[in-house]
């Protein structure tokens, strides 16, 4: 099945340039939408409550910031860039009173809409613009005058102009000058919870850990075994993401290229696979998501417990100190970083 991809001669910046935006939210996404957005010729404005420690840098930055009721208020496009399992409250009560025929409400990540924790009302179109990548380096390529690919998806249309705006929106953040692929609410929060629980974060983090753990168990210098787990990891997914795995295959050694080759498909083997099967199905089933959410409900005790694991994991305190030694490395994410 072949998809569309739409770049930056497909989508025309006037549409959300003749719209007022509010983004919900200054965190990892929302702080790059704003401030690409706001670069980009758009009218902005923050929707922050009142205590929120990010108040302050979004003025720094030069943005208005309102409350997300009063930000919700004058837009006529609300992004909502909020974590995922505050969203459903923040828009009964700040989003929803404030919506009317003809405005757009506008997600980073399909997952309140696929799981049925939000159901907007008919008369508003409902669309996604979710970059592929992390807010902070949605921000640095959009100001390096490149792009994070994004995917865009319409669940309601009911302007007529849906698809149309949210590619517009893309266009605002960058994402069709590297394409913007467009897809389901269903297709990008199914492959994007599976993909940061099994490749991205969670089997590349484990992934590392467990070859940084086996090294230094076995009397290697925790230093070498950083290097050799993590920090060159890098290297070879920067050779990847120029020119797949056919390009990092042909910068390294022959002998590595044996050991990949023969020893992978040991690591990553029947077992991981059906592993990542029922990972899937957890995702599909919605399985996951009301995990996660009775896990936020009851004030996250797992997750603080298993965060706190991860901070204390030596590889963290042999990668602070040889970072300390490399000044290009350890540098801040974005100017708000
Ligand atoms: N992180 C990423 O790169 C990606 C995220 N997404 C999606 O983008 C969305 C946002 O995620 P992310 O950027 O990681 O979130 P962050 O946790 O980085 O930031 C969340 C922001 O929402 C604010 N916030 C918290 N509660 C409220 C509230 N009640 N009302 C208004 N704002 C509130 C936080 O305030 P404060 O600053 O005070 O904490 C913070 O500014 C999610 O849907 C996520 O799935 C999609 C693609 C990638
Ligand atoms: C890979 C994690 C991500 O899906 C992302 C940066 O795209 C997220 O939810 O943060
Ligand atoms: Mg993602
Ligand atoms: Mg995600």
């Amino acid at each position: 099945m072949s998809v569309e991809v739409y770049y930056d001669d497909d989508a025309d910046l006037g549409l959300i340039q003749g719209r007022k935006v509010a983004v919900i939210g200054y965190g990892s996404q929302g702080h790059a939408h704003a401030l690409s957005l706001r670069d980009s010729g758009v009218d902005v404005v923050v929707g922050l409550p009142e205590g929120s420690k990010s108040r302050a840098k979004a003025e720094e930055q030069g943005l208005r910031v309102l409350t997300p009721a009063e930000a919700s208020a004058e837009a006529d496009v609300i992004m909502i860039l909020a974590p995922d399992t505050a969203q459903r409250r923040i828009y009964a009560e700040s989003i929803a009173p404030n919506l009317a025929a003809g405005k757009a409400l506008f997600f980073g990540h399909g997952f309140n809409i696929r799981y049925g924790l939000i159901k907007p009302p008919a008369d508003v179109d409902v669309a996604m613009v979710a970059p592929k990548g992390p807010g902070h380096l949605v921000r640095r390529q959009y100001a390096d005058g490149k792009g994070v690919p994004c995917l865009v998806a319409v669940e309601q249309d009911a302007s007529g102009g849906a698809l149309a705006l949210a590619l517009s929106y893309a266009k605002g953040i960058g994402g069709t000058r590297a394409g913007a692929i467009r897809t389901t609410f269903t297709e990008e929060t199914e492959t994007d919870l599976f993909g940061e629980q099994a490749v991205l974060c969670g089997g590349a983090a484990a992934l590392v850990q467990t070859g940084f753990e086996v090294l230094t168990e076995a009397g290697y210098a925790p230093e070498v075994a950083y290097f050799e787990c993590l920090h060159e990891l890098k290297l070879i997914v920067d050779l990847m993401y120029e020119g797949g795995i056919a390009k990092m295959r042909y910068s390294i050694s022959d002998t590595a290229e044996y050991g990949d080759l023969s020893r992978g498909p040991r690591v990553i083997d029947a077992r991981v696979k059906e592993e990542m099967r029922k990972i899937l199905s957890e995702v599909q089933s919605g399985e996951f998501a009301r995990e996660w959410v009775a896990e936020d409900e009851a004030g996250r005790p797992n997750f603080s417990k298993w965060q706190a694991e991860g901070a204390a994991h030596p590889i963290e305190e042999t990668g602070r100190k040889l970072r300390g030694m490399m000044s290009w490395v350890d540098r801040p994410i974005t100017e708000t970083a």
